[in-house]
């Protein structure tokens, strides 16, 4: 905490760079990133505004700890105050934060084949809560699991059920799904778990206007938890309903 009473913010983005090798073009430089910095408080949503490939998506994988920078630093503050720069951290590290702090919605849907849509969001609610084993229990006895189980498919229902995903879909795998379905899906798995920091790729880019309403609610929800919102949003009536402030690539 710093000594003054405002919180400090939950990503600091520190002068990032970062260029892309291009190794079948004889290592071809392609600078993406050139001295990006911003912040975004608890609450906040800031929108990344710009024409197209200028690294708006590069630096939601860089937040994302999928790419690391050439320089600079993408400071998360943790719930207990500690600082973690999300391009440098171990990759164990960057998968215990993805599990319980950052939430990401990306523009495809990532599914393991024959995984019900209904598993795909009830497995994301599993992964940022797994029950600790009591030290008492039989390692046979598949009750406490079914019960976690069977938790987290209510709560993943409900909220494929308010993305208006037809109930006749949740038990399938949604590698069929139409492009709409599909990231109606990817949504409620980016939101079932409160993030600290919420990276959103182009949420609402293949749905139509109701399911837009739904969420730009999401996002207010997310917001008034106190989550730090970094997103970008093509659509300009989700971008006012739901951005506090803008950052834009030039
Ligand atoms: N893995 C990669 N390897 C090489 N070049 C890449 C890679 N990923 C992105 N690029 C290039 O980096 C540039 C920035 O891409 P990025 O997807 O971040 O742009 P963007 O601003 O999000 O664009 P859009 O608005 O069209 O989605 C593009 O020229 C793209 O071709």
């Amino acid at each position: 905490m710093t000594t003054t009473d405002t919180p400090p913010p939950v990503l600091s983005v520190e002068a990032a760079s970062k260029r892309f090798t291009l190794h079948l073009r004889d290592g071809l430089q392609l600078p993406v990133l050139q001295d990006v910095s911003l912040q975004v408080r608890s609450g906040e949503c800031l929108a990344l505004v710009g024409p197209s490939g200028r690294g708006k998506s590069t630096l939601l994988k860089c937040l994302h700890g999928s790419y690391g920078l050439e320089s600079g630093a993408l400071w998360l503050t943790q719930a207990d105050g500690r600082r973690v720069d999300l391009a440098r951290a171990a990759p164990r590290t960057v998968l215990a934060l993805r599990r319980r702090e950052i939430g990401y919605v990306s523009q495809f849907l990532r599914a393991l084949p024959r995984q019900s849509a209904l598993d795909l969001v009830a497995e994301r609610l599993l992964e940022a809560d797994p029950s600790p084993p009591q030290p008492d229990a039989d390692p046979l006895d598949d009750g406490p699991h079914e019960a976690a189980l069977g938790a987290a498919r209510a709560q993943a229902g409900a909220l494929l059920a308010r993305l208006n995903l037809p109930e006749g879909l949740w038990g399938l795998p949604p590698a069929t799904f139409s492009g709409g379905e599909q990231q109606r899906v990817n949504i409620a798995r980016g939101f079932a778990v409160p993030a600290r920091l919420l990276l959103l790729d182009e949420p609402t880019a293949s749905l139509d206007a109701g399911n837009r309403r739904v969420v730009i609610e999401l996002i207010r929800e997310a917001k008034a938890r106190g989550s730090a919102i970094v997103g970008i949003f093509h659509d300009e009536e989700v971008r006012d309903a739901v951005a506090d402030r803008r950052y834009h690539f030039h």
